[in-house]
């Protein structure tokens, strides 16, 4: 198999770890590059995520690193995360797990796909959210109003200091702590959930991704657009944000770990 190597490259550990991985990938027969971020670090050369293809990339990190990496990518190619940071539920395996895995799946991987969402304000598509776009104000303390369009019809009109508009792999990061509901990956919606609505009714909805989903911002106030807590997008007065299911949804090799086993031990104790 081709398989590209994503390291964290804050970390002098996880580099030298996925050197070595590098190395034993290579004695299983495999072809074996770096990403160009982690090449330099080990000094030797590399190809840039936008280069990434081949069969799999193992990504060895946290969950910043793993949406780095579906966020970089030109073409999504089969994401497996290795475990080097706090929380790491996008990060299935710990390193020392991982040995015993590649030597059981040298012939492939059963691939899982994960939606995302393409997130365009006033026409101009701005990218895929694999966890959530957050349109959040500039200004400490002050709130946005937002409209909610279902299928062209009003569903809600509010004021809150933002809104996520996420995915359910996202519902588990920043939509479960501003209040949202857990959902099971296997469904396929789009969650919004505002933070801090002012409003004793506001409740997260999940909608289907088989529905028009518009969202206007109806205030003049200064706001951004944040997609994965990657990109930041200055939003222009009354901008509209355009949601709709991407049609590259992000891939995932399927470790065997159940994803409520996941919620239960790895957000319990955060
Ligand atoms: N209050 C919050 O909970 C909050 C605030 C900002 C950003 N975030 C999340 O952080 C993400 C960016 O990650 P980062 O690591 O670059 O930022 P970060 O370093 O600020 O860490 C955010 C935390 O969210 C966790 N996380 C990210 N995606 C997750 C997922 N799908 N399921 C469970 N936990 C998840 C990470 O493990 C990390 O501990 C954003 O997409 C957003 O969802 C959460
Ligand atoms: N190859 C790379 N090139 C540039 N930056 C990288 C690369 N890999 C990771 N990063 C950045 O390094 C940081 C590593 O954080 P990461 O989220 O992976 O770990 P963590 O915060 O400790 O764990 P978790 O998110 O699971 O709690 C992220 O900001 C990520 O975007």
């Amino acid at each position: 198999m081709k398989i590209v190597l994503v390291s964290r490259i804050d970390e002098a550990d996880a580099l030298r770890y996925t050197a070595s991985l590098a190395r034993e990938l290579e004695g299983l027969g495999h072809e074996v590059a770096l990403e160009e971020g982690t090449a330099a670090h080990l000094g030797e050369g590399g190809i840039s995520f936008e280069e990434i293809d081949g069969d799999l990339v193992v990504v060895v990190g946290g969950d910043g690193s793993v949406l780095l990496t579906v966020h970089q990518m030109k073409k999504q190619v089969p994401v497996l995360g290795i475990n080097w940071g706090e929380v790491g539920f996008l990060a299935d395996l710990e390193p020392d797990e991982a040995g015993t895995f590649f030597a059981a799946h040298t012939e492939g991987f059963h691939i899982e796909r994960r939606m995302r969402v393409s997130l365009s304000v006033n026409g101009v598509p701005l990218g895929d959210a694999l966890n959530e776009g957050l349109v959040v104000t500039d200004r400490p303390a002050k709130m946005l109003r937002f409209g909610v369009y279902v299928d062209g019809t009003p569903a809600e009109r509010f004021r809150a200091d933002g809104l996520l508009v996420s995915t359910p792999t996202g519902s588990t990061a920043y939509a479960m702590s501003a209040g949202g509901p857990i959902v099971d990956p296997q469904i396929e919606g789009f969650l919004l959930v505002p933070l801090a609505p002012y409003m004793l009714s506001s409740r997260p909805h999940l909608i289907s991704t088989g529905r028009n989903l518009e969202i206007t911002l109806e205030t003049e106030k200064p706001a951004h657009l944040v997609i994965d807590g990657q990109s930041t997008f200055e939003l222009e007065k009354e901008a509209t944000l355009t949601v709709k299911k991407s049609d590259q949804p992000a891939l995932f090799v399927h470790t065997g770990k159940p994803f409520f086993e996941k919620v239960n031990h790895k957000l319990r104790n955060l």
